[in-house]
């Protein structure tokens, strides 16, 4: 009997045999639920071939080219396995209908890694608590008020205006070393990528905590013979804060992909793991001594409440909460909504302004007419560094420059969306707890919604009369999600369009180099090499 013979060689197994028995059962027994579970899941969709464990894990690498792939070989809707399945969607009407404003509120579930790091259920980005989302979605939304963008222009303008003094500096540097006498008339090779990264953290940080982290004056040091006259404690001290956010980003990624076992047990995970913990504490805390400090400003000082940074204006909305009384936000949500700014405001912005930078020089003919309104409306006459949002709003060609610069080059190539209750999406009925990836690039690009959707055209924004389908246009997502960030970024992005192009020629350094790009949670630029000299 092959059962009784499977029992009398268990019996007369050694320890090490039936460890290793075991062992295999548990395997076997894994991989067999496993498939099972593949191949009996309701609407099964095209998509690459799964393993066990690890799901598709080992295709993901580059996001970006990874949705793109997927799109060309599997279609508008296939799917993925990474820690669960996820439906990827790629056209424009199946997305639009998970971004209905009454809907399909959560973004992601809470996942043992964004827990530990202490980010789920407070802010925006990673609270899936509606009443606690809802709550600081109110104070976010007066923060950003129009008032507060419009008054936001005069430290935008002073951040650049220093920008424009640490350029002219480098530029003079060169043309001396070349011995060219006529010190207005040179010319610099630099980095756009490293300036306007460091620009959005100047700016975001002023914006949002009314205190700089001096980016753009550390990488001035690192390129000049003169170093600036900011101290050099306060630019270090900058670096760091700046270094930290990056590693908390790269963080995410880590706590969210591995296990709380792997992280915790497996000893070069441990250790990596332990170092972005300890990273943690240190940008919780000078988030909470920033808060602190600002606490007893206002108590000392009274007056201090008119400040228009982000920070104050957290501390001091009165804002009532779906019927329920006033309650003010407490330290711990106001550092996590300002974590939410630096995580979600800077980096984004940097990146349009590199590929709008890129498509410009690509497209001269758009440049020019870019310039003949930029001129029509500032003109030359017109000081370098007073740009109002009423100039800025007339704008309607650079406007449209930055939607189709992020129509061909979402920042952040996708968003998710879970659902909790039955639902219907592209012609199947999913379960409640289903999971989609919403790829922007694909939907942005999709040949059903636009003509000729791979070419740079910002006439398809600026004229009425095309046949494009404006509504496939979300790089900033949509529903109740949408990016609260959105108008800010455009006021930012118009103002360093017309104050750079106004006053500075700009060119590709080498013009057959491709654009430099990586993506895993954002899409970053990771080199711009410019050549810019006065516009006379
Ligand atoms: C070009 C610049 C930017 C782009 C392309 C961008 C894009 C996005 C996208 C795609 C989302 C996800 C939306 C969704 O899931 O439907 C998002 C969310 C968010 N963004 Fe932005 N963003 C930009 C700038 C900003 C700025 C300047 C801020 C802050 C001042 C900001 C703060 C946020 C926050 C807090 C969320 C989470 C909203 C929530 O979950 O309710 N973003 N952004």
């Amino acid at each position: 009997m092959p059962i009784q013979n499977i029992i009398e060689s268990i019996k007369s197994a050694n320890t090490i045999d039936l460890f290793i028995l075991i062992f295999a059962t548990c395997i076997s027994t894994y991989i067999f639920n496993f498939y099972y579970k593949y191949y009996t899941r309701p609407n099964p969709l095209p998509g690459p071939f799964p393993l066990p464990y690890i799901g598709n894990g080992h295709n993901y690498g580059d996001v970006k080219k990874f949705y793109g792939q997927c799109q060309q070989k599997y279609g508008d809707i296939c799917e993925l396995m990474l820690d669960r399945r996820y439906i990827i969607l790629s056209r424009p009407d199946y997305i639009i209908k998970l971004f209905a404003p009454q809907q399909f509120f959560m973004r992601l579930p809470n996942s043992p890694g964004t827990v530990e790091l202490g980010m789920c259920n407070h802010g925006l980005f990673f609270n899936e608590n509606y009443k606690s989302w809802n709550y600081n979605k109110q104070f976010f939304t007066e923060a950003l008020s129009t008032k507060f963008i419009d008054a936001s222009i005069i430290p935008i303008n002073q951040i650049y205006e220093e920008l424009c003094g640490y350029w002219e500096s480098l530029g003079k540097q060169n043309a001396s070393k070349k011995k060219n006498n006529d010190n207005n008339n040179w010319t610099l090779e630099t980095d756009f990528s490293a300036w306007f990264h460091g620009f959005t953290n100047d700016v975001t940080s002023i914006l949002s905590t009314g205190k700089r982290t001096y980016s753009i004056t550390s990488y001035y040091n690192t390129l000049s013979i003169n170093k600036s006259e900011v101290p050099d404690a306060l630019v270090e001290d900058g670096n760091n804060f700046v270094n930290a956010l990056l590693k908390f980003l790269e963080s995410l990624l880590f706590f969210s992909f591995y296990s709380p076992f792997t992280r915790h047990y497996i000893p070069m995970f441990r250790s990596k793991s332990n170092s972005y913990l300890n990273n943690r504490d240190y940008l919780y805390n000078k988030f909470d001594n920033i808060i602190k400090m600002r606490r007893t400003e206002i108590e000392e000082m009274p007056e201090t409440r008119m400040k228009t940074d982000m920070l104050t204006s957290l501390m001091t909305a009165e804002t009532i909460v779906e019927g329920e009384n006033f309650k003010p936000m407490t330290d711990k949500e106001i550092r996590m909504n300002l974590l939410d700014i630096f995580l979600g405001g800077s980096d984004t912005t940097a990146d349009t302004f590199c590929f709008m930078t890129y498509y410009l020089c690509k497209h001269p003919n758009v440049k020019e007419k870019m310039l003949s309104e930029i001129d029509s409306i500032i003109p030359k006459s017109s000081g370098k560094f007073c740009l109002s949002c009423n100039d800025l709003r007339k704008l309607k060609y650079c406007e449209a420059i930055i939607k189709e610069t992020t129509r061909l080059m979402p920042p952040l190539p996708f968003t998710f969306r879970h659902t909790t209750s039955e639902c219907e999406i592209a012609g199947y009925k999913w379960p409640a707890g289903t999971d989609f990836h919403i790829n922007f690039e694909g939907a942005q690009k999709h040949p059903k919604c636009w003509d000729n959707p791979k070419i740079f055209d910002p006439d398809r924004f600026y004229n009425s009369d095309n046949n494009d389908d404006r509504s496939a246009w979300m790089p900033f997502g949509g529903g109740k999600r949408i990016c609260p960030g959105k108008n800010l970024a455009t006021t930012v992005l118009l103002l360093l369009l017309s104050s750079v192009y106004k006053n500075y020629n700009v060119e590709l350094a080498n013009e057959h180099e491709p654009l430099k790009v990586h993506t895993q949670l954002i899409s970053n630029c990771t080199e711009l090499k410019v050549r810019i000299s006065p516009r006379t």
